[in-house]
């Protein structure tokens, strides 16, 4: 049994199509591929040591070193492909129904709620990418005080607003009567998410204080499970908001990609109760995903790697390593949303070093089969799905 499970979730970092990735739209998507032919190859050690090109074949990612993590990856059970899916189904709970979508902008009554219940008109309301939206209609906000309504291909409904204009706590409290009283019934979005801004009209920049409200999960997680038992169970950056503050024993917001490698990395070095701690590394995809841009993202990934192998040399013997992701966000296609992809998957353990045969764990058919194998490593009874790999780690 592994003491503690670190499970590093890569915000988007997809590695190829799944076959049924042509019905959304996404049959030539792959993230990691595509970045890295674009760049002339990506430079990872510390992810090529684990085995990160014995998944597939990827440019610059050597495939001749014995791989010292188990490596494979996992396909998406779950209908979406957004964060909230990718993540419950990694703690065990696919989701099979799609959340509301309003590719068209939202329905005037459900605006008319909005603004009866939190007494505000509103900007915008359609599906747009944050950045240029806040580009296109900030000004008129700061003249209005009227916030910026917007969604995406995601189920989300999104309020942008400049931190000078509409204070942040009020902004969460309009993003929480949002989700109680306003999305419900046929329109419980995913997602509502504040998103702040700051700066002058030609220049305004969004903010860490991003807020997410998510729907609480059906069924109960492996996080709430472990919480059950009394073990710690540690989120760090959207985590908490992910799960909807469920299962969490402790929860650390996080400013950046760095910073959250930054408090991870402390919590390593720490004395830490046994139990799951948990990171999602958002920057992949807010940062460079959506925004296609495959530069900076192979950048954020070469960084990242760096990071890792600091981290990895800090492990105790019984401490587990996951990496994997939550969907795929395809920088050089031509679109700026999620793709549906393959989800990479690393667990990395002191003891595998010293394997004779590499330990593939091939491609696994849901991704909750991590939640499976951090349940069977606690004694937990198994989930409704996912098969455990926990016994190829040990063998
Ligand atoms: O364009 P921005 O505001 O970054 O929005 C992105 O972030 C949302 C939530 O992750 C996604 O739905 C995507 O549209
Ligand atoms: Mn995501
Ligand atoms: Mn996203």
């Amino acid at each position: 049994m592994f003491k503690r499970i670190f499970v590093i979730v890569l915000d988007s970092v997809g590695i190829g199509a799944m076959p049924d990735s042509g019905q959304y739209g996404d049959a030539k998507a792959d993230t990691l591929g595509h970045i890295a032919e674009h760049v002339g190859g990506l430079n990872l050690p510390v992810m090529a040591s684990m085995g990160l090109g014995f998944i597939r074949p990827i440019a610059g990612i050597p495939a001749d070193c014995r791989p010292i993590a188990a490596f494979g990856k996992m396909s998406e059970l779950s209908k979406g492909k957004d964060t909230t899916s990718g993540h419950w189904e990694l703690a065990g709970c696919p989701l099979f129904t799609s959340f509301p979508v309003y590719p068209n902008g939202f329905p005037p009554e459900l605006i008319d709620k909005f603004k009866l219940y939190t007494g505000l008109d509103i900007l915008g309301n359609k599906a747009a990418s944050g950045t240029e939206i806040i580009a296109e209609l900030g000004e008129e906000h700061i003249r209005t005080g009227r916030p910026i309504v917007y969604t995406s291909a995601d189920s989300v409904f999104q309020i942008a607003a400049h931190e000078e204009i509409i204070s942040l706590e009020k902004l969460y409290e309009i993003c929480k009567i949002t989700r109680e009283r306003v999305c419900v019934g046929d329109h419980a979005v995913g997602r509502i998410i504040a998103r702040p801004f700051i700066g002058k009209p030609g220049n305004f920049v969004r903010t860490a204080n991003r807020h997410d409200y998510s729907l609480e999960p059906q069924s109960p997680t492996v996080l709430d499970i472990l919480k059950q038992e009394g073990l710690a169970v540690v989120g760090i950056g959207k985590i908490a908001d992910i799960y909807a503050n469920r299962g969490l024993t402790q929860s650390y917001p996080t400013k950046s990609n760095r910073h959250g490698m930054e408090i991870l990395t402390d919590l390593v070095n720490k004395e830490l109760p046994n139990g799951l701690i948990m990171i999602n590394l958002v920057e992949f995809d807010s940062l460079y995903g959506h925004r296609n841009d495959t530069h900076g993202y192979a950048l954020a990934l070469e960084e990242f790697d760096k990071a890792l192998g600091n981290l990895q040399s800090k492990l105790a013997a019984d401490d587990l390593l996951i990496i994997t992701a939550d969907h795929g966000c395809d920088p050089t296609l031509p679109g700026t949303d999620h793709t549906r992809e393959y989800v990479p998957v690393l667990a990395y353990h002191h003891g595998l070093k010293h394997k004779n045969q590499p330990v593939n764990i091939g491609i696994r058919s849901t991704f909750a089969d991590v939640g499976a194998t951090i349940a069977a490593n606690f004694s937990l009874s198994p989930l409704a799905y996912g098969q455990s790999f926990l016994n190829d780690l040990l063998r």
